[in-house]
């Protein structure tokens, strides 16, 4: 009903400010939009789950997620994907390791300290009841 309609906006509103911090932030700008496979053809027998901040926004904008907890999920893989793909010891991946290492505890710590505990409990009852 409505107060649900309401609460979903809110985890919108939300997600947009936590994924804009994100997009703007140089050090994740390899984040931002898919890999591309003519650029990086074997990318994508290795990363079974691609993801970026790009399609993060739209599945925001498609109401995809109705917890906080499905968003981090997806987060989740755009760091877990470059530790995976990058794994080598020459700087060129220990680079792409640090930053995914740096997206990694900066979405949690954004969400640790904005999100109320209760207002994701919320979401989880909304998303169970449905
Ligand atoms: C999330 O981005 C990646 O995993 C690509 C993989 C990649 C390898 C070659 C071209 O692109 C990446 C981009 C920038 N620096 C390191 C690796």
């Amino acid at each position: 009903e409505q107060q649900e309609e309401d609460t979903l906006r809110e985890l919108r509103l939300f997600l947009r400010s936590v994924n804009d911090r994100l997009m703007q932030d140089r050090r994740f700008k390899a984040f931002t939009k898919p890999v591309d496979k003519e650029q990086v053809p074997d990318y994508h027998s290795v990363v079974k789950q691609p993801m970026d901040l790009s399609t993060a926004l739209s599945k925001i904008d498609q109401q995809k997620y109705t917890t906080v907890r499905e968003y981090l999920h997806d987060i989740d893989l755009i760091w877990k994907n470059a530790l995976e793909y990058n794994p080598e010891d020459d700087p060129y991946d220990r680079q792409i390791r640090h930053r995914a290492c740096a997206l990694k505890d900066t979405v949690h710590a954004i969400i640790k300290y904005e999100l109320e505990k209760d207002f994701e409990r919320t979401c989880e009852q909304i998303k169970e009841a449905r």
